[in-house]
């Protein structure tokens, strides 16, 4: 399938993470070329949708258990509204976060949409806390916990349709708490952690999560947490954890991602240019993007 028209969702959001600057995220990955990046590979049309996030409120966060919980209540259904809509009209929506609670938004948009999607995320952590197991109440480790439909915070759309845990991977992963590794035992999650990587190389386990995520479903959404990367590689994180995937992993993983060609979403999170070491980080979101979207060495 080769891709054709793409929506740039850019949600400048940095609530759901304990450090400001993730807000600062999609601006950076502008700046660091994705505009020219994804002309010089043929995509024949790009539309760009700014969504229009809450600012931080003066005085105490919002919410009980999930910090900001208004904020990123109104974050989401605005984006659940665009991604929805592009997807209708045939756009591959490429989500720029914001941190990792911006997913909560992608999943919902389109679940609406296309019902239940095969679901790729590749990150250092889980993001599988409710408000009950959550060890800080930062909304970015909950995104997969909302959309299985686990967590106390319900969205505000009618239809409040969830993605399926048989149909979700979680790649890349070394930080995780009690209570995420008690659920991804319970409910049987795919999980290829680091050691997993370690053991069998990045193609089987892309094999295999194409296996599990990639059949049998209307759509896939690839979500990528830059710290899924080794620190070392990408330091402009919020959360950053050692011993992540190296520069190559990561490509390789888009570059299967393309050649399966079966993606059809994306969202590139957690990128916090205040943390950064002159934009690396950035551009190699910008990168990786381009390796997913079918960009080759040779
Ligand atoms: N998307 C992320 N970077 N999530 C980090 C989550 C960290 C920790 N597990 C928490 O729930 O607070
Ligand atoms: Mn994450
Ligand atoms: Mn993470």
């Amino acid at each position: 399938m080769r891709i054709k028209k793409v929506g740039l969702v850019c949600v400048p959001f940095g609530l759901g993470g304990a450090r400001e600057g993730a807000e600062l995220g999609p601006r950076s990955v502008m700046n660091a070329g994705i505009l020219k990046q994804l002309e010089s590979l043929g995509i024949e049309e790009i539309t760009v949708r700014d969504v229009l996030c809450p600012q931080r409120p003066t005085g105490l966060p919002s919410g009980g258990r999930m910090r900001y919980e208004i904020e990123v209540r109104r974050m989401s259904d605005l984006m659940c509204e665009q991604v929805a809509d592009l997807t209708a009209n045939g756009y591959m929506p490429i989500v720029l976060g914001g941190d990792h609670s911006v997913a909560i938004g992608s999943l919902s948009g389109i679940t609406e949409r296309d019902g239940s999607p095969g679901v790729i995320w590749i990150d250092a952590h889980s993001d599988l806390n409710t408000e009950a197991t959550s060890p800080s109440g930062n909304a970015h480790g909950m995104p997969l916990a909302v959309a299985l439909g686990k967590a106390q915070f319900k969205l505000s759309g009618a239809s409040g349709k969830s993605i399926r845990k048989e149909k979700l991977v979680l790649i890349a992963a070394r930080d995780l708490d009690p209570g995420e590794k008690e659920l991804i035992r319970a409910d049987g999650i795919a999980c290829f952690t680091m050691h997993d990587i370690d053991r069998l190389g990045m193609k089987t386990v892309m094999d295999r999560a194409l296996e599990i995520a990639g059949e049998g479903t209307a759509s896939l959404h690839v979500s990528l947490d830059m710290d899924s990367l080794d620190p070392s590689e990408a330091p402009g994180v919020g959360t950053p954890v050692p011993g992540g995937l190296s520069y190559r992993e990561a490509h390789l993983a888009m570059e299967l991602l393309a050649e399966s060609g079966k993606v059809t979403s994306l969202d590139i999170v957690e990128v916090n240019p205040t943390l950064d070491s002159g934009g690396r980080t950035a551009r190699l979101a910008v990168e990786l993007c381009a390796s997913l979207l079918g960009k080759t060495i040779l």
